[in-house]
Formats: C-alpha cells, structure tokens, sequence
C-alpha cells in the first residue's frame, strides 16, 4: 500500500456540481466566464443546487424564498455580543456561529430531502447576516436587518455598511460571489463531504468546511495577499520583498494552485476588477504592486496568481476589513459546500480512506512499574 502525499490527482467521487477540465472551470456545465459576465449570484446558487437555469420567474422565486430566510435568531446576535470581539477572528466567529445556528434549527438532524434543501437556503441566506452583525457589533454599533428588496450581493454591502451601495460595488461584489461559488473537490468542499458522509447533519458539514476554509494555503490566503500588500506598501518595494522571501524560501500567498497549471481562470476577471476600483478609489498603488508582484513571482519561480491573490485587491477598494476576506469566501462557498453536502447525501457512502503506516515495527508492551 503506497500513499500519495496530498491525495494529488487521486480522483476520490463523481460530482456534477463544477468542473475543471483543461483549465475551464464549469457549473453545472456552465463556464465561469459566462455567469461571471452575466449571472447574479442568486441565479448560480440555483444553478449549483438545480443543475440547470432559472426561468425569469424561478429566479424572481428562488431569490424571494433565500431573502425571506436571511434574518437570523436573536440568540446567534447575542452570542456574538458575547465573544472577546478584539481578540477573535472572525472565521473561527463565523465556524462557532454556524454550529450555533444548528442548535436553533428544531430539523437540524432531519435527514430527508426537502429538509436538507431547506436546511441549504437558510444557511445560504444567513451566512452573510451572522458576518454583517459581527463586524458591527465589533465597531460598536447595532446589527443592520436584511434588506429584501435588494440582490444578494447589494444586501451583504448594505448589512455591512449602513448604507445603500453604489452600483459598481454591487456589480463587482456581485462578480466575486460568482467567481467563489464552487471548485470541485478542494479541501474544504472535500471536508464537507466526509463529514456529511457519515450521514451528520448539514450544520456539522458547514462547520467542518468553514474550518478548513480558514487556513492560509486555502481561503486564508486572500487575507494574507493583503497583509503582503501592506507590507510592501509601493510599488519601488516590490523587488526587494519579494527576493528576501525566496531567499528565506517563503511562499507567496495568492500563488500556486494543486490543479491549475496554466493559471487560474478566475485571476483574470479579479485582476480587471482590482485595476478598476482602485482607479475608483484613487488607491491605485494596490493594483500597481499586485501586478509588479505578479511579474516578479511568474519571472522566478513560474508561479500565476490564484483566486486569492487580485480578490484582495478587490475587497479591499470596496472598503472591507482585511479579516472579513476569508469570510466572504465562505459567503459564497456556501453555495458550492451544501450543493456537495446535498449531492453526497443522494449518493451516499462513507468515506474511509487507508493510510500507509510508516511507525515502528512490532513492540513489545512493558508493564510501567518496569520501564
Ligand atoms: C482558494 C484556494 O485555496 S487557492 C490556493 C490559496 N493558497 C495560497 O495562495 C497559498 C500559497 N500557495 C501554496 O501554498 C500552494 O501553491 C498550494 C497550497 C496552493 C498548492 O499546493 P501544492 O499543490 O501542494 O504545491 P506545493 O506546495 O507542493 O508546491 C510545489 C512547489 O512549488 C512551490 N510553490 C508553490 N506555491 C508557491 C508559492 N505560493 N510561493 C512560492 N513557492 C510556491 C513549492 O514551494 C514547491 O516547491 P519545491 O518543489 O521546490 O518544494
Ligand atoms: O481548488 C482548490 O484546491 C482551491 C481553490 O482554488 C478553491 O477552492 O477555489
């Protein structure tokens, strides 16, 4: 029994929900670049858990039915009141408050179909509640309710600021929803589903995912492509950055990807929209360092820029805290976790792989007065 480090290229379930083949990403058959250029959020959440297009009034349905659920119970408000708001991230807050959040649901462990689906869109539409709430009770203020009449995306804007956004920042938040979605088996989709194929719930599935999304080599790498920015801070420093972190043989956040050779599909629409919001913003210098950044890490090591890597870029011109990156991510890969939890629970068989031991040989046991 040999092990493969990483499970790379090991093909470990069937899934319809995305594909990457030839480095085009897919939903449900649908390139990203399509629904990127032309589909909201809500109509790729449908598509992810549907597996095909919403007509008009499908879709005016499906988006009425997931606002009508984004309120969330007071007792998840107050336990976010409760924590040592300067001291905690906010991707363990969001992982505790969706655990949270399985204890207040009486179907949590309500294992038929129509329950699941339900179990998908309330967390789907309270996701970004739980994220909006935290970061203002954080600065001292009180939770803003869910807007119903606004899109998904000028809804999270709203709930964070306070304010109706502006519609460039909708289209572009819009957009990197779009391009979040989903991704196949990464390490937290794949943690969803071994969690949820031992028949837990939906929440513990969420919960697990949301933990493996937080790490710096997966979703935590966009937090991490803006703490590098800051650092660096100009243009004139990128050189010099960039060459001592080879030296000391650190990784460039926002690089690499297991699956992605030629690059990743998704860089190019986050890299256009960094260049135009920071022109909006007049921060310029992000964009400016970012691609500076891209050339150097391309020219040494041959490496392109992943999803993380403009996204931070991104956030960061439409005036969100550093902290609340990773958890947009899971805003949005919500959609793509539970379309995986449901389509593992229609198909299901526990997921048990072998290791290949590497210990010691046989020992013999010695009764501990002896040793
Ligand atoms: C949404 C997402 O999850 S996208 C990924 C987000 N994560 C990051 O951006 C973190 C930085 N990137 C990485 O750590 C990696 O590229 C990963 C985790 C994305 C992929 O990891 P793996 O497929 O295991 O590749 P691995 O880490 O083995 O890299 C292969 C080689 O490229 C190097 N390498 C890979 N990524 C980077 C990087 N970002 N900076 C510098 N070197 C890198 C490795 O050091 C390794 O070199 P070696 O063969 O000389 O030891
Ligand atoms: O697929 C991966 O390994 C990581 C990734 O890009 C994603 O989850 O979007």
């Amino acid at each position: 029994m040999t092990s493969t480090k990483g499970l790379e290229g090991i093909v470990a379930t069937t899934s319809s929900v995305s594909s990457i083949i030839d480095d085009v990403l897919t939903y449900q058959g649908y390139d990203i670049n399509d629904l990127t250029k032309h589909a909201s959020f809500e109509e790729v959440v449908y598509i992810l858990w549907n597996g095909k297009l919403p007509n008009k009034s499908q879709l005016t349905d499906f988006s009425n039915e997931l606002m009508s659920y984004a309120e969330v119970p007071q007792q998840v408000i107050d336990q976010l009141k409760s924590l040592p708001l300067d001291k905690v991230h906010p991707m363990g807050v969001l992982r505790t408050a969706i655990s949270t959040l399985g204890l207040f649901d009486e179907d949590a462990d309500k294992m038929d179909e129509e329950a699941n689906r339900l179990k998908a869109l309330k967390i789907q539409a309270q996701i970004p509640t739980i994220v909006t709430a935290f970061s203002r009770i954080r600065q001292g203020q009180e939770p803003v309710k869910p807007n119903k009449e606004l899109s998904f995306a000028a809804n999270f804007l709203y709930m964070l600021k306070g304010e109706l956004p502006e519609d460039l920042e909708v289209t572009a938040f819009n957009k990197a929803l779009v391009l979040h979605a989903d991704h196949e088996l990464n390490a937290s989709t794949f943690t969803a589903r071994v969690c949820v194929a031992t028949l837990s719930d939906v929440y513990s599935g969420m919960t697990a995912a949301i933990g493996a999304l937080k790490g710096p080599l997966h979703g935590g790498a966009n937090e991490a492509v803006m703490k590098m920015l800051s650092e660096i801070g100009d243009v004139d420093h990128v050189e010099s950055y960039i060459k001592n972190a080879f030296e000391k043989k650190e990784k460039i956040m926002g690089f690499g990807h297991r699956v992605y050779k030629n690059g990743d599909p998704r860089a190019k629409f986050l890299r256009d929209m960094s260049k135009q919001l920071t022109s909006t913003t007049g921060e310029t210098k992000w964009y400016e360092i970012s691609l500076r950044v891209e050339e150097l890490v391309k020219q040494e090591k041959g490496l392109l820029p992943n999803v993380d890597f403009y996204s931070a870029s991104v956030y960061h011109s439409l005036g969100i805290e550093h902290d609340l990156f990773t958890p947009i991510f899971a805003i949005s890969r919500t959609s793509g976790w539970t379309a995986h939890i449901l389509e593992q629970y229609a198909n299901n068989r526990l997921i048990r792989p072998r290791a290949e031991y590497v210990g010691p040989g046989k020992q013999e046991y010695v009764a501990v007065e002896q040793r």
